[in-house]
């Protein structure tokens, strides 16, 4: 770790693009560092590399390009992360505004759906922190000590600044001619048992991640397991795996497009709900609910939604926290509010 500690520092202080991850269950610790900090931008996610994609597919989504880079890999057991530092006490600005606006923005969520016709819109919030201290390999350390079964992430690049994460979403994922999705929503906080009840609104706003998955994918046989209960750091989703073969003019990009952004992070019909939430939420996502992983000549792909994240500006002290949930009719607004305060736990932890 200490290279890549080392690495990490003078990229930062360069302003040379980098990343550090680590895949679900995985022991590898990849680092890759850009030579020069010119930005690269995929075509058509044909290239080799690290693609670091926003929620609007307005933007062009940017790439560290393996041979633009040193990849460095490592293996690590858990132990090597791990830190005994407290929980962090921190400010939160802004939090009684932010609680009222949230949930006026559900309000007219639900209102929406109700006149609109659409069945779900994912709606989300920002919640600024003062930390004074940001040390950025203790905080990744804690990340991949306490995730393991996350995609564990920290990505610099001049043109995003800095952003880290734990998400437990995959969007998409490729090798050998076949191709993997999740279908992962709904969310209850975590008590100690994995067997527990879900409610209609919980069972029906997964379903519509399924079907939308399933629908929008080119494929003569799909395989959809059974949907089970997930942990994801202080809670629990609801997730199902869909599984097939690649038709022969299936690419990565066209996949991509059929599927990003799913009913998981925007909504249903995608259009509406998409619109919707940029024009009501009123603050913009830029990195939040995109996704970023590794692509490979068009045959392999490792794309994450990024979920559970942050965006640090180390100059003002100031950490950004991203946190969302799924609204349909059924929705209560006051619960939803709690369902956001959940999840920045789960950044919280490690702060
Ligand atoms: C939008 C987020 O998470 C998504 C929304 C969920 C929900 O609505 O319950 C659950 C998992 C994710 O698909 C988030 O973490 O910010």
């Amino acid at each position: 770790m200490i290279e890549i500690e080392e690495r990490i520092e003078n990229s930062f202080k360069n302003n040379l693009p980098f990343t550090v991850f680590r895949k679900p269950n995985s022991e590898e610790v990849k680092a890759v560092f850009q030579k020069e900090n010119c930005p690269f931008y995929t075509k058509n996610f044909e290239e080799s590399g690290f693609v670091f994609a926003p929620f609007s597919n307005k933007e062009e989504v940017l790439i560290i390009p393996y041979s633009e880079a040193d990849v460095i890999s490592l293996y690590a057991r858990n132990h090597v992360y791990h830190s005994n530092q407290e929980i962090g006490i921190f400010e939160t600005l802004y939090s009684d505004i932010d609680k009222n606006k949230h949930i006026q923005l559900v309000e007219k969520g639900i209102d929406f759906i109700n006149t609109s016709g659409a069945k779900k819109i994912v709606l989300s919030r920002k919640e600024k922190i003062k930390i004074e201290d940001f040390n950025l390999m203790d905080v990744l350390k804690k990340l991949l000590f306490h995730y393991p079964t996350a995609f564990v992430y920290v990505w610099f690049h001049p043109k995003t600044g800095l952003w880290l994460g734990a998400t437990p979403e995959t969007l998409l994922s490729i090798t050998d001619g076949s191709f993997k999705v999740m279908a992962l929503a709904s969310t209850q906080e975590y008590k100690g048992v994995m067997d527990v009840a879900w409610g209609f609104k919980e069972i029906q706003e997964h379903q519509y991640v399924v079907d939308f998955i399933s629908s929008q994918i080119n494929s003569d046989e799909l395989d959809i397991s059974n949907t089970y209960t997930v942990k994801a750091g202080n809670l629990l989703h609801l997730r199902a795996d869909i599984s097939g073969e690649l038709s022969k003019d299936s690419s990565i990009l066209n996949l991509i497009n059929a599927l990003h952004p799913t009913p998981a992070t925007c909504g249903l019909p995608k259009e509406i709900s998409k619109n919707f939430i940029l024009e009501n939420e009123n603050y913009d996502r830029e990195y939040y609910t995109g996704f970023l992983g590794e692509i490979n000549n068009n045959s392999f792909a490792d794309l994450f939604v990024n979920l559970r994240c942050m965006k640090v500006d180390t100059e003002k002290s100031e950490v950004s926290l991203f946190v969302g949930g799924g609204i349909t009719k059924d929705s209560i607004p006051e619960n939803e509010w709690e369902e956001t305060v959940a999840k920045t736990n789960v950044m919280k932890k490690v702060l």
